[in-house]
């Protein structure tokens, strides 16, 4: 992000991102147990910046670890064993609708599991190992966002596993120990902000 604070903290509107991002799952799920997992070191500026907002919203502050896996690991390991679903998120989202907050949970309820998604609408072409690139069919195509929500005793199953190089998201987690992974239809304004474009 070219910043001096991690991007979560940027303010937006003249509040953190992550503030955002939590109001949504708050208004959507008041009673769900929100855990937040943030690196060790960004704990105490969060707790600066929830006291400068006024934004005392009462959930469990995690420290993360050195890999996104890791991290998840560390916020399911404060999950209570009574819990059904677990649901993760990306604190730099803050634009889920509060529909597939909601569609989420419902589907993970019936299927397992459910994995937000959109379809590609940019041509897409794989570069091969000789450099060269070719086009593929985008129809086979699409974008991974969360929330991702499973089954809490799939999700600690799968967690247990050592942590492999290939897993970029919990649905990667899940499916590499078999359970079966169930789309649901994403929105094109759910953006992870990653970059200073994102953030205009
Ligand atoms: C989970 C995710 O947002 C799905 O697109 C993405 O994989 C997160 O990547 P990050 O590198 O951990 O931000």
């Amino acid at each position: 992000m070219k910043a001096d604070v991690p991007k979560q903290f940027l303010l937006l509107h003249g509040k953190p991102i992550l503030q955002h991002t939590l109001e949504r799952f708050l208004a959507v799920l008041p009673a769900a147990q929100i855990i937040l997992v943030l690196p060790v070191r960004e704990q105490a500026s969060w707790q600066a910046l929830c006291e400068q907002h006024q934004f005392f919203p009462g959930i469990r502050t995690v420290d993360g670890g050195a890999s996104r896996f890791q991290s998840v690991r560390c916020g399911l390991a404060a999950i209570p064993a009574d819990a059904r679903l677990v649901s993760v998120h990306d604190g730099v989202r803050p634009f889920i609708a509060p529909t597939i907050i909601q569609h989420s949970f419902e589907t993970a309820e019936q299927a397992g599991s459910a994995v937000t998604a959109v379809p590609v609408k940019d041509s897409v072409r794989v570069i091969d190992a000789d450099g060269r690139s070719r086009a593929v069919d985008r129809r086979l195509y699409h974008l991974v966002q969360t929330p991702q929500t499973f089954r809490l005793d799939w999700f600690r199953q799968a967690f247990a596993v050592d942590e492999q190089p290939f897993f970029t998201d919990c649905a990667s987690v899940l499916e590499f120990s078999g359970f079966p992974i169930t789309l649901i239809e994403g929105a094109y304004e759910n953006i992870k902000i990653t970059t200073p474009d994102d953030l205009r």
